[in-house]
């Protein structure tokens, strides 16, 4: 089972219906190569502030402007420091984009600060050495203001993701984080991963992350690397193998002597959330992108035809002026701010919704999920469960004996049914013998041997499809009072069964109504019988029910809708759903869920509580609205400055003054930073 793997195919299928390239980071990733832009920030700030004193603001003195003999040497040196200093991570981003000739935001930063400073050397030139000429403008002030605000707008956005990383690493932590440490008697306890030292012994259950480095002493299993050594393959492990903290252990159940420390395994799965939610490449990020793209096209095309209206109209150096007024005002700045501060106010809204998003585009695909298949046992479900009843069919063995059967097997399974039953056990103070080979059956049970005897802990389907008897009116008597219901076989023979009742979580009722309020069509899918299945839906509202499904049944459903042009939202907690979950347009896990289940979903729902879904939808939906908005109040200015100061309706005596398109385009900045922090969901 290579979860990342199947991720990693999701991704690729999505792609069906949008162009998102995890391959082309290079030339956007800004963050990447920028290096720490909070001292570059201030020191050009410092610089700035004698350049915006000394130097006029596109050719117009402010009333708090001074000059003195030598000032334009000072201006002069200042803004070279200023250009080389704090625009190099822009320039060095340009070369990146160009030399993937995906010309963007930083191309169109860099172009606007080079020509500035190129023209502006040039007015310096004529100004001081070339007397008969008329004044020509220059554009120091633009030239510092642009870059320190620029470098501002890199540093929120870095900010916001680094952030996003801190929120991610703190509700990680909430997430389960124990080791089921073995003791000389060879039982098991949990204990925080913290505490787990060198030489002890943990058992590791099927879809389970191995929490620390070790040697396998027990069991045989395949091991799913690709998390921690990037290969999506899986590995099998026998005795005296090595496995490495961070990986997901396949469907046998193992027992590790550590060898690594205690936090490494679970410091590196924090480490590995958090890097994939810095890398994550959002749609909507490339959106601004875009947006840049088109910009930057567009401003060169302006600054050109400018350029040429003005040299026919007027002379050279208006022509220079026009071109350059252009290529600086045509720089989007407010765009610049418009992705991430949205995106930093969102991933702090979700944390505090109990949401973790490991894959910020779920939040775009959201608003077009037409179908929610939702698993049933843990999701919709407590997962709590009571034995109600167990029994032996045989002679050979009493109801007690079935009980201790079943819970030698359970001991190895992290299913939610493995621990009604073992509570059960310890009510009875069952002594319960070890089981060895034990290996997860996904959507069946276990197996595994108990006193040298072949046992298998199966559902009803499994029954039914290996024509083994069993007394139906029993069982569906049984089933109706929504009992789950698992047999014991003993050498493929039926001795005896156990059912348990489980509780509806009280939040899931309204939450299936508000779903079909939003017109999204709820399904159940569930590896339990068609008898619990029908009463659980019944009492929450669900028209559409599927039961005793197959893990690979489950993901099969989610491909069907898929290829039925529909955009599927799948929620779940087990083994058996992550398949599905990797599937999925947008992939829900349970907090409280089974590794697996995690790492193939893109939203985490901390809490376990299904209603988060739906502040899931809501953050979508306007988290949407609010980048659509800023990408229109950051490129709107743009695109009505930009005509304006190309000079078209300079026929008419219209002509952008220089000084009112850079109180607009602040202006736009603003709007877009309160705008992105008005971000709500209730
Ligand atoms: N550890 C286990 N102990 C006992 N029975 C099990 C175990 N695992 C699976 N089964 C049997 O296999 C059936 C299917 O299990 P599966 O994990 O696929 O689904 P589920 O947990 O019952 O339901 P859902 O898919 O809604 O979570 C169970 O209903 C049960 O009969
Ligand atoms: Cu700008
Ligand atoms: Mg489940």
């Amino acid at each position: 089972m290579s979860t990342t793997h199947e991720h990693q195919q999701h991704t690729d299928h999505s792609s069906m219906d949008h162009d998102h390239d995890h391959s082309g980071h290079s030339g956007m990733d800004h963050s990447m190569h920028m290096g720490n832009l909070k001292p570059k920030f201030f020191i050009s700030l410092i610089l700035t502030i004698p350049i915006i004193l000394m130097s006029p603001m596109m050719g117009i003195d402010l009333p708090f402007q001074f000059q003195f003999a030598g000032s334009e040497w000072i201006v002069l040196i200042l803004a070279t420091i200023l250009f080389f200093y704090g625009g190099m991570p822009f320039l060095q981003g340009a070369k990146m984009e160009l030399s993937s000739k995906e010309p963007a935001m930083m191309t169109l930063i860099s172009l606007g600060i080079t020509v500035a400073y190129i023209y502006s050397l040039y007015a310096f030139v004529m100004n001081n050495f070339v007397p008969q000429t008329a004044h020509v403008m220059d554009f120091f002030w633009e030239l510092a203001t642009l870059i320190v605000i620029m470098l501002l707008g890199h540093w929120v956005e870095m900010n916001a993701v680094s952030n996003a990383g801190s929120a991610l690493e703190k509700m990680a932590q909430l997430l389960p984080n124990t080791a089921h440490v073995v003791d000389d008697n060879g039982d098991t306890k949990d204990v925080s991963l913290q505490e787990v030292q060198e030489g002890q012994h943990v058992l590791i259950k099927a879809g389970e992350k191995i929490p620390t480095d070790g040697t396998v002493v027990k069991g045989s299993t395949s091991v799913n690397e690709a998390m921690v050594t990037g290969e999506a393959k899986d590995v099998e492990k026998e005795q005296k193998d090595t496995v490495i903290g961070g990986s997901v252990n396949g469907s046998g159940t193992i027992t590790v002597e550590v060898t690594g420390t205690g936090e490494s395994g679970y410091l590196s799965q924090v480490m590995t959330l958090v890097e994939n939610a810095q890398n994550e490449k959002s749609r909507v990020e490339t959106l601004s992108d875009r947006v840049a793209k088109w910009l930057f096209y567009i401003a060169l095309a302006a600054g050109i035809l400018a350029f040429i209206g003005g040299f026919i109209t007027s002379d050279l150096s208006t022509a220079f002026e026009r071109m350059v007024t252009v290529l600086i005002i045509a720089c989007p700045h407010a765009l610049g701010l418009a992705i991430p501060l949205v995106i930093a106010r969102s991933t702090s809204l979700g944390a505090k919704n109990g949401l973790l998003l490991q894959n910020r585009e779920a939040l775009e695909t959201a608003k077009n999920a037409d179908v929610i298949l939702m698993d049933k046992t843990g999701t919709l479900t407590e997962g709590n469960f009571a034995v109600n009843n167990y029994r032996s069919f045989s002679e050979d063995y009493t109801a007690d004996q079935v009980l201790t059967y079943i819970s030698a097997l359970e001991q190895n399974s992290s299913h939610p049914l493995a621990i009604g039953i073992l509570n059960k056990a310890e009510e009875l103070s069952l002594d319960i013998p070890e089981a060895s080979d034990v290996e997860n059956l996904p959507g069946v049970g276990l197996k595994g041997t108990v006193d040298g005897k072949n046992i298998k802990v199966a559902s009803v389907s499994y029954l039914n499809k290996q024509s083994i008897d069993y007394d139906k009116n029993d069982f569906n008597e049984l089933s109706k009072q929504g009992n789950s219901v698992s047999f014991l076989l003993i050498d493929e023979k039926n001795i005896g069964l156990v059912a348990q009742g489980d509780q509806i979580k009280p939040s899931a009722k309204s939450m299936i109504q508000s779903l079909k309020d939003q017109d999204i069509e709820p399904v159940m899918l569930t590896g339990d019988n068609q008898q619990v299945a029908q009463a659980v839906a019944k009492e929450l509202g669900i028209d559409d029910v599927h039961a005793e499904l197959m893990p690979e049944d489950k993901e099969k459903m989610v491909k069907d809708y898929r290829d039925n042009g529909q955009v599927v939202m799948m929620v779940g907690d087990g083994v058996n759903d992550a398949p599905s979950l990797a599937r999925a347009d947008i992939g829900i896990a349970i907090g409280a869920g089974t590794d697996v289940a995690i790492d193939s979903a893109d939203v985490i729902l901390v809490k376990s509580d299904p209603s988060d879904i739906m502040h899931f939808l809501t953050l979508a939906k306007r988290t949407q609205r609010k980048m659509v908005q800023n990408i229109w109040w950051g490129a709107g200015y743009n695109i009505v400055a930009i005509p304006l100061a190309a000079g078209v309706l300079a026929p008419i005596g219209i002509i952008l003054s220089p000084a009112v398109g850079a109180i607009v385009m602040s202006l736009s900045t603003i709007i877009v930073a309160i705008n992105a922090m008005l971000l709500k969901i209730d």
